[in-house]
């Protein structure tokens, strides 16, 4: 970083290292992005990684074909750091209003903690195929939309809060984006696409979307790994999830983390119900009866008051949904994870959960959600927020003794 612009570099260190500390709830505020930083004042590290960069925006060679008929390129192997990257992507946005700083809530509740947490980053970054061809966000101005800037804003704040696991809904880049840059930020991943993708039906499309699992392979090691396509009442459906057991390298302690997208809009209840009844069997199965620890990243596209929530709050798993820690009384979900104006109207829902095993770990901080104000009166997705969801972002511990399996 010392080869840096000055001005570039203090503003870019405070955001990469890890966010900010947990602390108090606070007013979330505004971080100005530096200005307008030119690529050819990066020096020669910098402008190697914008080359990367600049040929994963500009790639369609690649996304044509899935990576195995991809001939690696070792330049595309070598490490990029992630403080470079972040540098880059917002390069690319500098023209985009600022991103607003979200803040993690300490909620430790002086639990003891000798093992380093473990942080899960659950979202929905919007099929870049859905946003333009079928989603119809009528307050969203398309070129908001343009994939090689919105591409930056995902991975801005994907790099902001540098998660170990990453658990993605919605992804129509993966071959040609997520993998090639994420892998060389030393994550391993996993892609399983829908079976008949939406996104198939828009002109352009980019290929299916799916769910995506990322961890980092320095901390975690791959026991073992299954992509599952939901059914419901024994009838296979187009939704999907993956579940891998990691084993911690530190501790060697090992946990489930699995993703899913259940089926969407109203009218569709049962099914979902039914293809959440699925996955926690499978879940049981996977997990040999809770005794290893879980966590559950999702869409479920579900408010809580529906079956399918309700089935997993009162699962013999013992689950809990992380980001109810957030509300006053600890009960509560918050009051939305997806904000959005269609030609139908607005839509303001709670759908995306992280779910895991109370009896065996505790939330240490989870980031706060973006306020109304913040999201603005034309709603997700925006100039400076490229989802129609908001990323869910929780640090976990394992409890030193584990509670009793209620
Ligand atoms: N290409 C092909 O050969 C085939 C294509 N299909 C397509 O697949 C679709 C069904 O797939 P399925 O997986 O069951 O779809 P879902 O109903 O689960 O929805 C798919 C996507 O649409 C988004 N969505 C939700 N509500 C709306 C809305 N009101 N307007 C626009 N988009 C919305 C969802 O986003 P979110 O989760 O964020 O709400 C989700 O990502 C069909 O509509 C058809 O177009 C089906 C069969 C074959
Ligand atoms: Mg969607």
């Amino acid at each position: 970083a010392d080869r840096e612009p000055r001005s570039l570099c203090s503003s870019l260190l405070l955001a990469v290292e890890r966010g900010p500390e947990p602390k108090a709830r606070q007013r979330s505020r505004c971080v100005t992005v530096p200005s307008s930083p030119t690529v050819h004042s990066m020096g020669t590290g910098t402008s190697r990684l914008y080359s990367a960069l600049a040929k994963t925006l500009n790639s369609s060679a690649a996304s044509q074909h899935p990576e195995y008929l991809v001939s690696p390129d070792p330049e595309h192997l070598e490490p990029i750091d992630p403080k470079e990257l972040l540098e880059e992507c917002r390069a690319v946005l500098h023209t985009r209003p600022p991103r607003f700083q979200r803040d993690f809530v300490d909620l430790r509740a002086d639990r003891p903690s000798s093992h380093p947490s473990i942080r899960v980053m659950q979202w929905n970054i919007l099929a870049q195929a859905l946003g333009e061809g079928k989603d119809n966000f009528v307050q969203c101005p398309i070129e908001a939309l343009k994939w090689e800037e919105r591409k930056c804003l995902i991975l801005e704040e994907i790099l902001a809060y540098q998660p170990d696991i990453l658990c993605l809904q919605e992804v129509d880049h993966y071959f040609d984006t997520f993998q090639p840059l994420l892998s060389r930020l030393g994550y391993q991943g996993t892609f399983f696409p829908k079976p008949w993708s939406p996104c198939l039906d828009v002109e352009h499309n980019n290929g299916p979307d799916g769910c995506a699992l990322f961890f980092l392979q320095n901390r975690f090691k791959l026991v073992n790994s299954a992509n599952i396509r939901l059914t419901a009442m024994t009838l296979k459906t187009n939704q999907v999830a993956i579940a891998q057991t990691l084993e911690c390298k530190e501790s060697g302690r090992q946990f489930c983390i699995a993703v899913t997208h259940l089926k969407a809009r109203t009218g569709w209840e049962q099914f979902r119900s039914a293809q959440g009844c699925d996955l926690l069997q499978n879940l049981q199965n996977i997990t040999q009866g809770a005794k290893i620890p879980l966590i559950v990243c999702g869409d479920f596209n579900a408010e809580p008051t529906e079956e399918v929530y309700k089935h997993f709050a009162s699962s013999s798993l013992n689950l809990n949904s992380a980001y109810k820690l957030l509300s006053a009384d600890g009960q509560s979900e918050p009051p939305y994870t997806t904000w959005k104006i269609r030609t139908s109207g607005e839509c303001r829902h709670t759908l995306d959960y992280i779910w895991y095993s109370q009896h065996a770990l505790s939330v240490r901080s989870a980031l706060d959600l973006l306020t109304e104000e913040q999201i603005g009166p034309n709603r997700l997705p925006s100039f400076n927020y490229p989802s129609d969801h908001l990323s869910l972002v929780c640090d976990f511990g394992f409890n030193e003794e584990p509670d009793e399996l209620l």
